[in-house]
């Protein structure tokens, strides 16, 4: 059974006194300054350049300051830029002022693990990877809630860099339903996995999949909208508040045969097959590899897919009814 920490196990003392800088304020960025700073820690943002992050920072009441600025002062430095853009940012801002028992703290093992980054022995290293989007982070910890994460010690030269994983944790409103220990590879691997086979590939490739050929057959594009994709959300709600079995049992009888029989079909033993071996590319290395290299080219790979969704029809219809979208969401 995996090891499960909640409130009771975490406490801000000791990092009430230390400077935390964060570093970034993008999608996770923003939502640990705000959940940070709303928790009565002492947060600086640490960026680039006076850009789209430093104006929104301004906004919401920060005062960020450049980066080597943040890192100076620091404590505890919290890297929050892309996973691409952390060693940059590690050599050229952060390395040289790094502190005997200083934190490097992070939100995914990526660098870690793959050895971009390399830290000296005399600082603690350590995780809290939320396992949700930076926007829920910060939505859910507003009202009340939070998103679980896992946690992690890579370096433990204080000898306290759990309490300290903890406490952040609990900052950005992660133990309130728990954080799960881990290691930097497990989390590493299992993130990009995920992220790969999962949540941003495989499900989104498969409704915009369905929706494409009910649209080639002739159906209505809005239609097949409606059923393919913005329904996804009302499956996966009660699969997320019920469980697989409670999902078929809202569902018609007419739909528990067909998606048992068909889904088996659809999803094989050959996806299955395929699953495993982007799984295995991500666990020797190969894809982290293959994704430094299209990110050294200017990642056109990633430019190129992004202008064909955004191109695409779904995209195109999907923007047409989100009016109507918008106008059925509960009201509170
Ligand atoms: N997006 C998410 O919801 C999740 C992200 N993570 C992890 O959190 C970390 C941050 O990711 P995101 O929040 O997605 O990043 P992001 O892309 O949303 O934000 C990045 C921030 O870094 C800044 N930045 C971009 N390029 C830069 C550069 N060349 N030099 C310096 N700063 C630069 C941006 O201005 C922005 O403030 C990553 O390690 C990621 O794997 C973990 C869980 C979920
Ligand atoms: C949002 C999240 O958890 C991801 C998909 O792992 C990510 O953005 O890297
Ligand atoms: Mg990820
Ligand atoms: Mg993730």
């Amino acid at each position: 059974m995996a090891k499960i920490y909640t409130e009771k196990d975490a406490n801000f003392d000791i990092i009430k006194n230390k400077k935390i800088a964060i570093l970034g304020y993008g999608s996770q960025g923003r939502a640990w300054a705000l959940n940070l700073r709303d928790s009565g820690l002492n947060v600086t943002v640490g960026l680039e350049r006076e850009g789209n992050s430093w104006n929104q920072a301004k906004k919401d009441g920060f005062n960020p300051v450049h980066t080597e600025e943040a890192v100076k002062n620091a404590d505890i430095v919290i890297f929050l830029v892309p996973d691409m853009v952390q060693r940059y940012v590690y050599r050229e801002k952060v390395q040289p002022y790094l502190k005997d028992g200083m934190d490097l703290v992070f939100a995914h093992g990526f660098n870690i693990h793959y050895k971009l980054i390399e830290p000296p022995n005399n600082v603690d290293v350590y995780m809290i990877a939320p396992k949700g989007p930076g926007p829920t982070v910060r939505e859910y910890f507003v009202h009340g809630g939070g998103v679980p994460a896992l946690v992690a010690v890579q370096q433990n030269y204080s000898g306290k860099a759990m309490e300290k994983a903890l406490a952040i944790a609990k900052g950005i409103g992660a133990t309130r339903p728990g954080v799960i220990e881990t290691t930097f590879k497990e989390e590493t691997e299992t993130d990009l996995i995920g992220e790969q086979t999962d949540l941003v590939g495989g499900i989104t490739e498969l409704m915009r999949t369905a929706f494409n050929t009910l649209v080639e057959m002739g159906y209505q594009p809005e239609v097949a909208y409606f059923e393919t994709i913005n329904e996804m959300k009302m499956i996966v709600d009660i699969i997320h508040d019920k469980g697989f079995y409670g999902m078929l049992k809202a569902v018609s009888d007419t739909a528990k045969y067909g998606g048992i029989t068909v889904g088996k079909y659809v999803i094989n033993e050959d996806v299955k097959k395929r699953v495993r071996e982007a799984a295995e590319k991500v666990r020797s290395g190969k894809f982290a590899e293959e994704w430094i290299e299209e990110y050294n080219r200017g990642s056109p790979i990633v430019k190129q897919a992004m202008e064909e969704v955004q191109n695409s029809l779904e995209e195109k219809i999907g923007n047409e009814l989100r009016d109507m979208i918008e106008r059925g969401k509960p009201k509170s």
